[in-house]
This record gives C-alpha cells, sequence and structure tokens, in this order.
C-alpha cells in the first residue's frame, strides 16, 4: 500500500485518471454483477408464489419482468447492464493504460534529464547497464500499475467487500459467515505477502542484474568471440543466470500456497453457505429469492479476489522496480554557483583527491595560462586522467581548490563549465543520427556554413562531402563505419563549433594509420591555438610544444616546468624522455614517414 502511495507522488499529475480508471473498474463489477439481480427478480414467479419476498426485492421492475413482455424486458435488462459493463470496461482502460504510458513516458523524460544533470563522478559509480535497466526495464514494470495492476487490485478488494455488505443486508447470519470467509481468505493473503515482498525482491534484483550481464556480453561480443569465449565462462553472467532460474522457481513456489489457500477457504466458506440455506430453506426462516440472491454473491463476488493473488506479487515487482527508480531520482546533482569567470586561467592549488579509502592526488599545485598547452606526464595510474576529470567537476576535491579564470568550480554552474571546457578523448561518442545533428549537438543554432567551416578546420570537410548524402547522411549504428580518425576528426568538427576556451586533450591509446594521425594532429593544432590546453601527454612532440611539463608519479608532482629546462637537468622527465623508445604508452613519430605535427608553431604559446 505504501508502495502505491509512493507511485502516486511520482504519477501527481496521472492521479485524476487514476482515480478515474480505478472507479470505472469498480463500477464494471458492479454492472456485470446486475444480471445476477435480474435473474433473481425474473425467476420471482417460481421463487415467490406466495409474494412474500420482501418489499425491496419487489416494486415496479418485478411487475415487468414477470408480465407478458417478460422475456423481452429480462434480455433488455441484461443488454443494457452488457452494454454499462463494457462501457466501464472501455473507459478504465483508456483512462489507467493512458494514464501508465503518459507516466512511464515522463517519468523516463525526467530520470534523462535526471542523469544528464549528475556529475560524471557520480554516473560512473553506477554500471551503464545498471541504469539502462532503471530507465527501460524498472520503468516499464510501473507501466502496468495503473492500467492493470491498481484498478484490479482495489476492484478486488471492493466488491467482495460490497458483496458481503449487501449479503448483510438480505440476510446478517449468512452475511456474517461470508464475511468471516472473507476476513479469513484476506488473512492468508497478508501472512503470504510477507514472504512474496521478499522473494519479489530478490526476482526483481535478479532480473535486474541479468540484463546488466547481458548488456555487458553483447557489448563485449568483439572479445567473447576472439577468446572463443562461451556464456559460461563469463561467471558473473553465469552466476545471474542461475539466479534469475532460482529467482523465478522461488517466486512460483511462493504463489502456490495463496493460489491454493486464498480460493479454497472462500470455496468453503461457499459450500458452508450452500449447506446452511439448504437446511434453513424448508423451515421458512430464508426465503427463496434470497437464498439464490445469497449464493449467486457469493459465488461471483469473489472470484476477483482469486485473482489477485498474482497481481499482488506483480505489485511487489512493481514495488521493487519504483524503489530502483527512486533511488536514482535521489542521486543529487552537486551544489553550484552561477559565477562568471574572468578568462580561461587553470589553477589547481593544493589539491589533493581520494576514491573512498584510496587516496589518487596529493597536494598538486600548477596554473595553466591561456593559450598555451600544459602537458601532464607521468607512468601509469600517476593521476593525470584523475586532473582531467577533476577539472570538469566530475567530482570535488577532498581539499584544494580548482578554478578557471579565478572562479572556483564549485561556483561555476554545470552549464558553464560544460561551456569552457572541450575535451577530446580517444573514446569519440557520435549518435545514429545525421551529420547535420550530431554537430548540432555543439551547438544547436549552427549555420551550414558555421558546419563547413568547422569540418574543413577538423580535416575532415572531404569525407562528409564523400558521403551519400553529405551533411545530411545519418551515422548508422552510431558511426560505426567510419574509421577511427574520421570519427576523431568529426568530434573535433563539433569542438570548432563548441569554441570553447579550453581544451581537455587525452592523447591515450592512439592507434591511427600515419596519414589520419597527421590529419588529426593538424586539426587538434588549430583546435588548440588561442585556447588553454591540459593534454595528458603520450608523444614526445606534445610535451617539447607545451609551454610546461607537470610530471606526476603516485598522485604527485614530481617536476614541473618548461620542456626546456627539465630536459637540461637529471630528474623523472629526463629519465622519462630518455626512456621514450621503451616506455609502454610513449610514441615517436618517425620524422621520414610523417613530419612531426607540432600543436604549436612557437614553442610554448599558440601563434
Ligand atoms: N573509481 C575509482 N576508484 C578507485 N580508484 C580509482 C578510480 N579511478 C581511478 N582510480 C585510481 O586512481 C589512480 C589514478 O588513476 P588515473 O586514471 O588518474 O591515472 P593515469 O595517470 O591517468 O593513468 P593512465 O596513464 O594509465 O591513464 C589509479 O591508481 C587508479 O587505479
Amino acid at each position: 500500500m505504501k508502495a502505491l502511495l509512493r507511485l502516486l507522488r511520482l504519477a501527481r499529475e496521472e492521479r485524476r485518471a487514476l482515480v478515474g480508471a480505478v472507479l470505472c473498474r469498480v463500477l464494471e463489477g458492479i454492472f456485470a454483477s446486475l444480471p445476477l439481480g435480474i435473474i433473481v427478480i425474473a425467476l420471482l414467479p417460481v421463487l415467490d408464489p406466495a409474494n412474500a419476498a420482501p418489499a425491496w426485492l419487489r416494486g415496479p421492475l418485478p411487475d415487468l419482468l414477470s408480465g407478458p413482455g417478460a422475456p423481452l424486458w429480462a434480455l433488455l435488462f441484461m443488454l443494457l447492464a452488457a452494454l454499462l459493463q463494457g462501457l466501464a470496461a472501455y473507459a478504465a482502460a483508456e483512462l489507467g493504460y493512458g494514464a501508465g504510458y503518459r507516466l512511464t513516458a515522463r517519468l523516463r523524460a525526467r530520470l534523462l534529464e535526471h542523469l544528464a544533470r549528475l556529475p560524471l563522478g557520480t554516473l560512473r559509480q553506477r554500471d551503464t547497464g545498471d541504469l539502462t535497466t532503471v530507465v527501460m526495464q524498472d520503468v516499464t514494470a510501473l507501466e502496468i500499475v495503473p492500467g492493470l495492476l491498481l484498478p484490479r487490485v482495489v476492484a478486488a478488494m471492493t466488491l467482495p467487500a460490497l458483496g458481503v455488505g449487501a449479503a448483510l443486508a438480505i440476510a446478517p447470519f449468512f452475511g456474517l459467515l461470508l464475511a468471516a470467509s472473507l476476513a479469513l481468505a484476506t488473512l492468508v493473503l497478508l501472512i503470504c505477502q510477507r514472504g512474496l515482498r521478499r522473494t519479489s525482491e530478490e526476482r526483481s534484483a535478479a532480473t535486474a542484474e541479468l540484463n546488466v550481464r547481458l548488456l555487458e556480453f553483447v557489448r563485449g561480443i568483439a572479445v567473447v568471440k576472439a577468446f572463443g569465449l562461451a556464456s559460461g565462462r563469463l561467471g558473473r553472467l553465469e552466476e545471474a543466470l542461475a539466479a534469475s532460474r532460482d529467482s523465478g522457481r522461488a517466486l512460483t513456489m511462493r504463489f502456490v500456497l495463496p493460489m491454493i489457500g486464498v480460493p479454497a477457504i472462500l470455496a468453503l466458506g461457499t459450500a458452508l453457505l450452500l449447506v446452511l440455506v439448504a437446511v434453513r430453506l424448508p423451515g421458512g426462516e430464508l426465503g427463496a429469492p434470497e437464498a439464490l440472491l445469497l449464493v449467486l454473491v457469493a459465488l461471483r463476488l469473489f472470484a476477483p479476489l482469486v485473482e489477485t493473488v498474482e497481481f499482488f506479487a506483480m505489485l511487489r515487482q512493481m514495488e521493487a522496480a519504483l524503489g530502483r527508480v527512486e533511488t536514482v531520482l535521489a542521486l543529487r546533482p552537486m551544489p553550484h554557483g552561477e559565477a562568471e569567470p574572468a578568462g580561461s586561467r587553470i589553477v589547481f592549488d593544493d589539491v589533493s583527491f581520494g576514491h573512498g579509502e584510496r587516496a589518487v592526488l596529493h597536494g598538486v599545485s600548477f596554473a595553466a595560462e591561456p593559450g598555451t598547452i600544459t602537458a601532464l606526464v607521468g607512468e601509469t595510474g600517476a593521476g593525470k586522467t584523475t586532473i582531467a576529470r577533476l577539472l570538469t567537476r566530475e567530482w570535488d576535491p577532498q581539499s584544494g581548490r580548482i578554478s578557471i579564470g579565478g572562479v572556483d568550480l564549485r561556483d561555476l554552474s554545470p552549464e558553464t563549465i560544460a561551456a569552457l571546457i572541450g575535451v577530446v578523448s580517444q573514446s569519440v561518442v557520435l549518435f545514429s543520427l545525421s551529420v547535420r545533428e550530431n554537430l548540432r549537438l555543439a551547438r544547436p543554432d549552427a549555420t551550414e556554413e558555421a558546419m563547413w567551416d568547422a569540418l574543413r578546420r577538423a580535416r575532415c570537410e572531404d569525407v562528409v562531402r564523400h558521403m551519400p548524402q553529405a551533411l545530411d547522411t545519418v551515422l548508422e549504428n552510431a558511426g560505426a563505419a567510419l574509421s577511427g580518425g574520421e570519427r576523431q576528426r568529426l568530434a573535433i568538427a563539433r569542438l570548432f563549433l563548441k569554441d570553447s576556451p579550453i581544451i581537455v586533450l587525452d592523447e591515450a591509446t592512439a592507434s591511427l594509420d600515419v596519414e589520419n594521425e597527421r590529419q588529426v594532429q593538424e586539426a587538434l593544432q588549430e583546435l588548440g591555438r588561442g585556447r588553454t590546453v591540459l593534454v595528458i601527454a603520450h608523444r614526445l612532440w606534445t610535451v617539447r610544444d607545451a609551454a610546461q611539463v607537470v610530471v606526476l608519479g603516485d598522485g604527485r608532482i614530481l617536476e614541473q616546468g618548461s620542456p626546456a629546462v627539465l630536459r637540461d637537468r637529471p630528474g623523472p622527465y629526463r629519465t622519462l624522455s630518455e626512456a621514450l623508445n621503451t616506455a609502454p604508452g610513449w610514441r615517436r613519430i618517425d620524422p621520414s614517414s610523417a613530419p612531426p605535427p607540432s600543436l604549436l608553431k612557437t614553442a610554448g604559446t599558440f601563434g
């Protein structure tokens, strides 16, 4: 019940439709029961020849139903009841399912908007498959609540109660008997609910985990095939498959008791009622019309309660899905200010940071001047990427201060930070949209000319001109048909359009052929001109052309200064330079095959 209230909180805009759907479903049940009354009234002349039935059973209707046109009237009333029942069912479905689909569409949009506002650092803590499961599977689990589950469950609880109320009015003794069997069945249902909740949650969690693992498997299918792995050798996937199987079985077993118990109790109550009716009828303690009405009520109104046992289990799973949706919605964006930076000078001032217990950076201080390159170098795991991520405020430092243009990052809005920084990384993300739409992600109002200019500067004008529909060519499968270099250059074209004053460049693991590499480097050289560039450097030329090099080791700055100065004195930088040919991750571009492109024409500053 609490879960339903929580859902109603989320479904504020659909509340009226929801209430309408529930009311219509109850009305449908009542209209479905009307023929029972018509049958009894139509049979009154036979059941009550002495005309001893209570006044409420007689009245104008019996006259119509016992007169000359009785069969026709009975048929007409039946049809009317069926029509009303149909209308109520239609309205319930229209209102309920409509509300369900509206709710889930709105909830998905809200979740996506919410995820987009969360810092990347928070999102990185969760598996992307896990988030996909929440947005897709868990929200889908809520879809059927307004249309199916909620109205059915409410109707199933209301109709038997109405039936018992009617029975109490007809014959209190029998009414009490029905009330007792209803109470007992409800008690069994509630007791079974206890265990059902945990099992449903386990089932729901197992399904979510399986989804995550399957997504991982499909995404990594190339590796799976390359290593000839069967799914069985991916331990966590196998565990997830087993957990899904076991939880499904456990849930079904949980059903067994209420599925057998509830109908059995209700059937027992009805049987007892029939026996007692049979005993009391001949003595005249109970009129024949009332007796028939009681029997029909008992048979008709308890049926929904029986079928609801299954719905209760679905409600529990809905509750678990709702919990996961709420957990994501409860993740909070970082608090921020709305200050405006004065320029694009970056300052790290005594910054320390760690993931939980794991300290990653210790008292890092440096400044990156506008129009220059600052190269971060160091062994793997030294903390270079962490510095770049702190700059985009994926996380806040535990101590110290990071500022852009003299303003602490915490005082800048996420939109301002996003507008200030353009990131070039090896994992280029393109969408299955047209080239035009992909470019306009960076600047929605970009003109055709601006787009071609950006493509030219990114050295991919020809690539796009040769596509079948040029700018309107859709990059199917997120641009999978493009080469690595083409993808890179399209991403760089996007950054030309974005025109942010700071560029963060992660050179790691570039694996482009010489021609592509040359074009990408030329594009980057032009992109970096006049901006503040922070580069995670893996190539000697980038370092050589930087205004300053920050050498990191185990999260600390070991050395910093201009490359020329650092090269001239013994120290970590010189050691790294000398180890160039052997150190993993560092690459020398062979001048004979491709001239070493330079980010800078004049060392240290952009032209
Ligand atoms: N989410 C995380 N939780 C715990 N430790 C992490 C996390 N992310 C990174 N680290 C650790 O922080 C340290 C610094 O990582 P970082 O990625 O910044 O190094 P790097 O210098 O960029 O390395 P590389 O050159 O290999 O990319 C590493 O030891 C890494 O294991």
